[in-house]
């Protein structure tokens, strides 16, 4: 598959409160046009820094990212990204919050408005159009900010945890979702995830990030026919991938774990 975007050996610092911190230590990875490659990592080692490089936000101190062959130098027009906080502006109302991404690319208000509504059915969350996103739940506005993120339709998109606030049950229903989007409009996708298992289902490839200053340890493809099912994925291909990552499925109980080892989503243990 011919590269879409390449990151080449990208170093990151950013400002400690002891000074400079190497947080990317010379990441490489390479996505094909079409590809959603899923990135996972131990807390706080640089995957939404790789988002930011990868969106334009962040310089790197030294490397390149290339979007079909060009640098990346600022905010690439065709990129949509779903930093983890969301984003919402507190004075649009959810509906316009959607539509927002449709109209700075000057689509025609009506038509934003009508197809941010049908995207905002498919999540739920119609009854709550004309609500301002501080009338919503922590996993509403994330819905809404992932509605927002995709109906951009842009060729690449980068999500930063896009489902981390979310319940279980509505988890899933935005896998699907999300997984559906995918393979209608294949774009081409970076997607930051704690959960091996999400990642599993959603990913052609899953890259593990080390500990920082961050560089790609390990990679493995899900050789997995799509559609899959959500929340259920085979056990066989999960722990083909946990191994291909180097990562040791967590086989305890969950009261044999620390207090601050039960948090869901993560059901292995990232060296
Ligand atoms: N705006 C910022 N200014 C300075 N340092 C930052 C900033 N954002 C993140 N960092 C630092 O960069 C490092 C990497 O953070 P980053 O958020 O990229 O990690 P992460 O892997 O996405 O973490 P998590 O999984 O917990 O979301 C951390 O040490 C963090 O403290």
């Amino acid at each position: 598959m011919r590269d879409f975007f390449e990151v080449r050996d990208v170093h990151v610092m950013r400002s400690g409160a002891h000074g400079p911190l190497p947080v990317l230590g010379g990441v490489d990875l390479r996505v094909g046009r079409g590809e959603l490659v899923c990135v996972v990592g131990p807390s706080g080692c640089g995957k939404s820094t790789l988002l930011g490089v990868v969106a334009g936000l962040l310089r790197p101190a030294r490397g390149r990212v290339l979007l079909a062959g060009r640098d990346v130098t600022g905010t690439p027009a065709h990129t949509a990204y779903m930093p983890q906080q969301d984003l919402l502006f507190a004075w649009h109302t959810v509906l316009d919050g959607v539509a927002l991404g449709l109209r700075v690319q000057r689509v025609g208000r009506r038509e934003a408005r009508a197809r941010a509504r049908d995207v905002l059915a498919e999540f739920g969350l119609e009854a709550f159009a004309d609500a301002r996103p501080d009338e919503l739940s922590g996993g509403m506005r994330q819905r809404a900010a992932l509605a927002r993120t995709v109906l951009q339709g842009r060729d690449v998109v980068l999500l930063d945890e896009p489902f981390g606030a979310l319940d279980a049950l509505t988890r899933l229903d935005a896998q699907r979702w999300l997984a559906a989007t995918w393979r209608a409009h294949r774009w081409t996708g970076l997607l930051v995830t704690h959960d091996v298992g999400e990642a599993v289902t959603l990913g052609d490839r899953v890259l593990r990030l080390s500990g920082r200053p961050a560089v790609v340890a390990q990679e493995v493809a899900v050789d997995e026919p799509r559609p899959r099912t959500p929340g259920v994925p085979d056990e066989r291909v999960v722990r083909t991938v946990l191994a291909g990552l180097g990562v040791v499925p967590d086989e305890r109980a969950p009261d044999e774990r620390e207090p601050d080892e039960r948090a869901p989503g993560l059901p292995v243990r990232l060296p």
